[in-house]
């Protein structure tokens, strides 16, 4: 018989912790062990779980303790929380090797999204971008998100502008001038714009253009039930995949 993979949820009573916590519970083979939130000593309660894999679906300010915390208590970790940066991914990095070098081998995926329209998206917009002059990034949200712009708009940013970089194509034309506020955020040399409105989850459009032509790539979540393949598939890889992998698409192999 093979044995169930178990599973903690921090950030258990959030929009998305209670969709994974009823996706885990419904999946034949993994065990739901913890869900913890805000207000809970997470270290005591991971180490009470005997979890093999923590997902965290926290807030930023957050997140980070809680993979450090993860890592600690010799667990792999799932994360979908936004707000890391090369530095805080840095530090997992570190954490992870100081941890293999102790002979404790273990993986930690962070993935801005898990929604499998989202993630060919981001793919199929930077398989676009050196072939078009100008590019940019508009990102929809509920009104009840703290970040912005998202997680996802930063990632598809930063591999749209890894993509034109290496293909040598020079930046997006742009002649506004110094002062004017409307342009979204430079994320990487690519425009980022965030709309916050009620009745949205979570979309993402992504503008490429030549003169004469334009393409659109839009993505729409409109239930987060949509996150719920992309966040059991991360679950039952991650254990198998040491050190530290940012973005569903390698997961996919997609990238
Ligand atoms: N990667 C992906 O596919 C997706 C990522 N997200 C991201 O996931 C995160 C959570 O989103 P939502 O569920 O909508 O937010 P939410 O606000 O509904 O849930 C966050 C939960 O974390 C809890 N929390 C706060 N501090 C905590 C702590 N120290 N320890 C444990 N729990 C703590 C809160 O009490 C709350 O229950 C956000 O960063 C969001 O951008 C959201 C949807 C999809
Ligand atoms: O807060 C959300 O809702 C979402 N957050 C993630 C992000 O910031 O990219 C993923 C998805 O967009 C939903």
């Amino acid at each position: 018989m093979t044995s169930t993979i178990k599973v903690a949820v921090l950030g258990a009573a959030g929009r998305m912790g209670t969709n994974v916590c009823a996706a885990v519970e419904g999946a034949a083979d993994l065990e739901l062990v913890a869900r913890l939130d805000a207000g809970d000593d997470i270290a005591a309660g991971l180490a009470a779980s005997g979890a093999d894999v923590v997902v965290d679906f926290t807030v930023p300010s957050v997140t980070e303790a809680n993979v450090h915390a993860a890592i600690d208590a010799g667990m792999h970790v799932v994360v979908g929380t936004t707000g890391w940066d090369d530095d805080s991914r840095g530090r997992v990095t570190d954490h992870l090797a100081r941890r293999a070098a102790e002979g404790v081998a273990l993986g930690v995926l962070i993935a801005p999204n898990f929604g499998l329209s989202a993630v060919l998206a981001m793919t199929f917009a930077a398989k676009a971008a050196r072939y078009f002059e100008s590019v940019e990034v508009v990102e929809l949200h509920h009104p009840d998100k703290v970040d912005a712009p998202s997680g996802t708009a930063r990632h598809t940013a930063r591999a749209i502008a890894a993509a034109r970089a290496e293909a040598g194509v020079a930046p997006s034309p742009d002649a506004t001038e110094d002062g004017w506020e409307a342009r979204g955020m430079d994320v990487d040399g690519v425009r980022v714009h965030a709309v916050r409105l009620r009745g949205l989850v979570a979309h993402e459009e992504i503008l490429l253009g030549n003169v004469g032509e334009q393409l659109s790539i839009r993505q729409d979540s409109f239930d987060r039930m949509s996150f719920m393949p992309g966040v059991l598939l991360g679950v039952r890889e991650v254990g198998g995949r040491p050190g530290l992998t940012v973005g569903l698409e390698h997961v996919l192999d997609l990238s």
